[in-house]
């Protein structure tokens, strides 16, 4: 959602500063790479760790790395021993991220895939507790109906750019992108094993708890 450069300041102001390591790789990103607004950046980078740090993961997927920077925030909440697995299809971004992820002291605990996200996640068997997806938009359906059955119950996924620069609401926007977007948005809302929210950060960010663990009821 447009937030206007002064409130958008207002915000980094009051949360937690930026971590150097992930503010040179906002400023690398921004200096090298083609599309550097996909990076998620501080204001979107700090939800993701605050998230990942009440989650407290062992085990956490992640579809899109681009150039690590939303990894590496997903990261800061891992349990000792846990691990990230990021898949990226685009093999030129690999050692950017690598770089990134050791100067970070983070390179044991981040696995990096190359591939397709879909040709990839059938090897994954053991479940996830933190699922972000950042992925191709038009691919949001296919992805998450791959991913939920490797969520745990009571696991977190969430998904950027739900609200796509507001073409959601567009009817006159027919591209496969949003086609993709307005999909996933219906099957989340429909999908009976999850809980959704969907909150007007950054592009959107839609957040869903899947249901069916013994800590919380899901019936009132
Ligand atoms: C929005 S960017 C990810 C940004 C990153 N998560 C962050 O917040 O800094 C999307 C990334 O997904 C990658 N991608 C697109 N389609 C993919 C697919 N089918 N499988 C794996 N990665 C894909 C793109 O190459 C791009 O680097």
């Amino acid at each position: 959602m447009h937030l206007s450069i002064d409130l958008e300041n207002y915000i980094l102001e009051h949360i937690e500063e930026e971590d150097p390591v992930l503010a040179q790789l906002n400023r690398d990103t921004h200096a090298k790479q083609l599309y550097a607004r996909m990076c998620s950046g501080h204001l979107q980078g700090s939800i993701l760790t605050l998230l990942s740090k009440l989650v407290q993961p062992k085990r956490v997927l992640e579809l899109g790395t681009f150039t690590g920077y939303s990894a590496l925030c997903l990261a800061k909440g891992l349990q000792p021993g846990g691990v990230l697995h990021t898949i990226e299809i685009n093999d030129e971004l690999e050692d950017f991220a690598a770089h990134y992820f050791e100067l970070a002291g983070m390179q044991e605990r981040i696995v990096q895939h190359i591939g397709d996200a879909a040709t990839i996640l059938p090897i994954f068997k053991e479940p996830f507790d933190l699922i972000f997806m950042d992925a191709d938009k038009r691919s949001y359906p296919e992805h998450y109906e791959m991913v939920i059955p490797l969520l745990r119950e009571g696991g977190i996924l969430i998904a950027d750019n739900t609200l796509w620069d507001e073409k959601v609401i567009d009817e006159e926007v027919t591209d496969e992108q949003t086609a993709g977007i307005l999909q996933f948005n219906d099957l989340v809302k429909n999908d009976e094993r999850v809980e959704t929210y969907l909150f007007p950060v950054r592009d959107g960010l839609t957040v869903l708890r899947k249901k069916g663990t013994g800590l919380h009821s899901d019936a009132l």
